[in-house]
């Protein structure tokens, strides 16, 4: 059963300061409308914080990583190792988003839910130890009612970290090898379309793998037909450890009043399997951006998002969402600091 806490009401942004913000964007030296969406996302933030001229300072990235049993079917590049590997790579400071994060001046830490090698001993590292990963989806449930609840509880307990630590923004990342095959897997149940037309490469498969790929998810799909009654048994049945501590960010992110910058296709599932819990949560979410993985497009339009930014990135592990921050601060640091059309002696619009 789905816990009681993920399906209350979310935060209603605050449309008084939305309109201030909007007032605000009229007056500034600048044809109305010519800035696009860096005028919206200013207003957005000033609903999501509540005050006419937001700030984006305090970036707070939290990488939800573990293991997949349904890599035991072949369905990726990589090899299962590597979850843990780069879990070592975070920690060290070495992976994209450590870079990222350094460059923004962002706080990063690396939750690892379950993996199937014991990481305890890495420091830097929270380790939850829900178990060696999932189960392998194609032939049992992924994850157990406890299970479940840990990692969505997980991803809930990150959000109040951020909070406590006053973070203007919530990013979600992900590792885990395996994981679109989940994703897709869920997006096909929650989107009511074939595997055919969500599943892709991944981290780099080839067409025969994506065949094979497509396959494995239609198997599971219809093994487990019956259960997939409802988004959270979509995702106790097909989903991660930290697909499902992401869903679980999320909708607190959204009960809290924390604005959310989603990533890529697999954090775009947890939105979508958010939304579907609890709808309206989706309103605390902007996009980072477009992943080159395909099934991508369908999930973005589900949520009637707008990513920001199209560059043909698939690395997940919150990369496509920190990539965007700078365009976050340049709305806000232009809705603050632009001149009125009164401050500065410009004409009007006639
Ligand atoms: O975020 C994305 O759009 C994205 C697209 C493709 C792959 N990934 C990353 O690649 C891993 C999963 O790929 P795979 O092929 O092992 O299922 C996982 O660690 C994700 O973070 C991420
Ligand atoms: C090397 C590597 C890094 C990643 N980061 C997120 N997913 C990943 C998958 C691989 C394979």
């Amino acid at each position: 059963m789905i816990p009681d806490w993920l399906t209350l009401p979310s935060r209603p942004l605050d449309e008084v300061a939305r309109l201030a913000a909007r007032q605000r964007q009229a007056q500034l030296t600048k044809p109305p409308g010519s800035l696009g969406q860096l005028e919206e996302l200013a207003c957005f933030l000033a609903a999501a914080q509540g005050r006419e001229r937001p700030h984006m300072k305090q970036v707070w990235i939290s990488i939800f990583a573990g293991d997949h049993g349904i890599t035991a079917e072949n369905i990726s590049a990589f090899p299962q190792a590597v979850t843990g590997e780069m879990i070592k790579n975070f920690a060290r400071g070495g992976a994209a988003i450590s870079v990222l994060a350094r460059t923004l001046g962002a706080s990063l830490e690396v939750i690892d839910l379950g993996t199937v090698q014991n990481l305890t001993q890495v420091p830097g590292v929270h380790h939850l130890g829900l178990g060696p990963g999932t189960a392998n989806f194609l032939y049992e449930p992924a994850m157990t009612e406890a299970q479940c609840h840990a990692a969505l509880g997980a991803g809930r307990d990150r959000v109040e970290a951020a909070l406590q630590a006053s973070a203007d923004l919530f990013i979600g990342g992900e590792m885990g090898i395996g994981n679109t095959t989940s994703a897709t897997a869920m997006a096909c149940v929650l989107l009511d379309l074939p595997p055919q037309q969500l599943a892709g490469p991944g981290t780099g498969l080839a067409t025969a793998g994506v065949s094979h790929k497509i396959e494995i998810i239609a198997q599971s799909l219809l093994k487990h037909e019956r259960a997939l009654t409802s988004p959270y048994a979509i995702l106790k049945y097909l989903g991660g450890f930290e697909i499902a501590a992401l869903t679980g960010a999320y909708c607190t992110a959204a009960q809290r009043g924390l604005p959310v910058l989603v990533d890529g296709f697999i954090s775009s599932v947890a939105a979508l399997a958010a939304e579907r819990m609890n709808p309206g949560v989706a309103r605390w979410f902007l996009y980072g951006h477009r992943s080159a993985e395909p099934g991508h497009q369908a999930i973005l339009e589900a949520l009637d998002a707008r990513p920001l930014l199209s560059l043909g990135l698939r690395l997940g592990e919150g990369s496509g969402a920190a990539s965007a921050i700078p365009l976050l601060r340049l709305a806000c640091a232009l809705h603050e600091g632009m001149a009125t059309f009164a401050e500065a002696a410009v004409s009007e619009k006639l």
